[in-house]
């Protein structure tokens, strides 16, 4: 699939707290002029600040709507319902075209597919559904009677993933848990009745990736073989978590050098398969 530049570039890092607004499609000329200069500077926080502050506080201020329901209302309108294929790809075209998204993206999201494929799991979990984007990728590719648990901690992105997900015809593979992680990781086993994850995919904030490792450990929930991935371990970066996985003895660790969803900014998925 090839796609055009897109319109509003991506910042080189991004925060996981600031990410719901840019700007609507009929006003992109007019961001694009705003918000391309600072990108091409090189000046890494004054493009953050200006995309993620600036930008976005413009865009809340003349908006009636989020980026992310701009996400969905593309889908509805230009994906294959029942089709997952068609709602990656057509996500991917949105977020190339039209607006910057922090999903996965096409480019990490077909090592992270290789990877769920190689892995074979039943049961799976997320960490960080956004617009369920990566949900929709793993469940198309897991094998009857498997299921994808996803945990988010934001109830309008929640909504979001859940619409994508049943459009996609994927609804009875996924379950969404809303709330997060550190207090839902807990209850797994009694209120979802799960006994250990064959695959985890951490995607949420990058501080939680450790403690929540370590949270699946202590509350048995990881078995020897279970598979983890975890995006963006270069940028925005996750250092204490690699030095975890890397250094504590307990996984064998890949990593997967690859670029930031949409741009050419460097990034890798870290895959770590705990030793039991
Ligand atoms: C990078 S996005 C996830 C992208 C998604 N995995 C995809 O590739 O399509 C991160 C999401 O994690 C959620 N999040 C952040 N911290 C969380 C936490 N502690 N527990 C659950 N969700 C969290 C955010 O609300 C956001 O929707
Ligand atoms: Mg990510």
């Amino acid at each position: 699939m090839t796609h055009r530049r897109p319109l509003w570039p991506s910042p080189d890092k991004y925060s996981w707290h600031l990410d719901r607004a840019t700007l609507p499609a009929q006003s992109r000329g007019w961001h694009h002029r705003l918000c391309a200069p600072p990108f091409h500077g090189g000046c890494l926080y004054s493009s953050i600040l200006w995309h993620e502050l600036v930008l976005e506080r413009i865009a809340d201020f003349f908006m009636d709507n989020t980026k992310e329901q701009r996400i969905l209302n593309y889908v509805l309108q230009n994906a294959v319902k029942g089709d997952p294929q068609s709602v990656v790809d057509t996500i991917d075209k949105y977020c190339y075209e039209k607006e910057w998204a922090m999903n996965v993206g096409d480019e990490k999201g077909s090592i992270l597919d290789k990877i769920v494929l190689d892995t074979n799991p039943s049961m799976c979990l997320e960490m960080g559904a956004y617009c369920g984007y990566s949900a929709v990728r793993i469940a198309q590719l897991l094998k009857p009677g498997a299921r994808l648990l996803s945990i988010e901690k934001n109830p309008a992105n929640l909504a979001i993933a859940k619409q994508v997900v049943e459009f996609a015809g994927l609804q009875d593979k996924v379950q969404f848990v809303e709330g997060p992680s550190n207090e839902v990781i807990p209850q797994l086993k009694k209120k979802y009745e799960v006994d250990t994850f064959d695959f985890v995919f951490l995607d949420h904030i990058k501080d939680a990736y450790t403690p929540d490792t370590k949270l699946l450990e202590t509350c048995g929930l990881l078995r020897k073989g279970s598979v983890l991935v975890a995006d963006n371990v270069i940028c925005p970066g996750a250092p204490e978590f690699l030095q975890y996985v890397r250094t504590s003895g307990r996984y064998d660790c890949t990593n997967y050098p690859s670029h930031v969803e949409y741009s050419k900014n460097k990034d890798a998925l870290e895959k770590a398969v705990f030793r039991g």
